[in-house]
């Protein structure tokens, strides 16, 4: 049963493989444990607080599977500095290079260039991975539930938070969510895009917020083209949004930030109950 999922995973161990001939584990560990503190993503994604703002991820992607090249970023520092003004909470740095054209490079730029929390996106599957996040600042993971089973989704989990990091448990599935929740994920992504056949499902959303556990912070994945679908999924109950291609294409990704943020605070304060 190849997939899409499956395909890109298989690349992820080959490149993870030459890396790590290239710096041991001990090394990679060392380098994580020098690190200044993980910043709070948990907080800045609104843990813990009342309903009010919907927070905005924006993510640095060059390219993707479903489409090849989305724009030419020729300085990820400055479009991440860019998306820090405009109001993002995180940052997300793909680093998968195969089919999103990402680098730990493009990271680093980001890292060195910006304050806020960074989530490092790529399909995460071996500890190594999560060492190798912290080492270049990450304070955030992502964690994929379906590439993982539930041994490995605890132990990357314990792992990034014993290194003072947090994760973004990413879910598409009723059953996945409940998997997130058995293992008390407390940031928790719906993506609205299938990882296995690429399609876009913007309802996946609404149909499966309801089973987000309570407390956790609800993360709307993929789909935004404009306020309209940041509007929809802040009314059925995202806290944050993780938006890529939208940002990446615009020519004023700052002021797309902002309008994402109105148009999301305007939902949730309509949102029944809300006063
Ligand atoms: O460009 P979009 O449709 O705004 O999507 C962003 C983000 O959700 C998407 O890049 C993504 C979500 N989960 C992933 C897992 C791996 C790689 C990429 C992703």
């Amino acid at each position: 049963m190849a997939n899409v999922l499956d395909e890109i995973i298989d690349g992820v161990r080959e490149d993870l493989a030459a890396r790590e001939r290239l710096l041991p584990a001990a090394e990679v560990q060392a380098a994580a444990a020098a690190r200044p503190a993980a910043l709070d993503a948990w907080a800045a994604l609104g843990g813990g607080q009342p309903a009010g703002e919907l927070r905005v991820i924006a993510e640095v992607k060059r390219q993707s599977p479903s489409k090849g090249a989305l724009a030419d970023i020729a300085d990820p520092a400055s479009l991440a500095a860019r998306y820090a003004e405009g109001g993002a909470s995180v940052i997300s740095v793909l680093t998968e290079q195969r089919r999103f054209g990402g680098s730990l490079a493009d990271f680093d730029a980001v890292r060195a260039a910006v304050g806020i929390p960074l989530l490092r996106k790529d399909f995460t599957v071996e500890e190594y991975q999560v060492h190798e996040a912290r080492a270049h600042g990450a304070d955030l993971v992502l964690l994929i539930v379906a590439a993982l089973d539930d041994a490995r989704l605890a132990g990357l989990l314990e792992l990034t938070r014993s290194l003072g990091m947090e994760a973004l448990v990413e879910t598409h599935t009723e059953d996945e969510i409940d998997r997130a929740a058995a293992v008390d994920a407390r940031i928790v992504g719906v993506n609205v895009r299938n990882l296995k056949t690429l399609d876009v499902d913007r309802g996946v959303f609404g149909r499966l917020a309801d089973r987000l556990p309570d407390g956790a912070v609800a993360v709307a994945e993929s789909g935004v083209r404009g306020p309209e679908d940041v509007a929809y999924y802040a009314a059925h109950g995202a806290g944050a949004i993780l938006v890529g291609e939208a940002l990446v294409t615009h020519g004023d990704p700052r002021a797309r930030i902002q309008e994402f943020k109105r148009a999301g605070a305007a939902a949730i304060a309509a949102r029944p109950g809300a006063h």
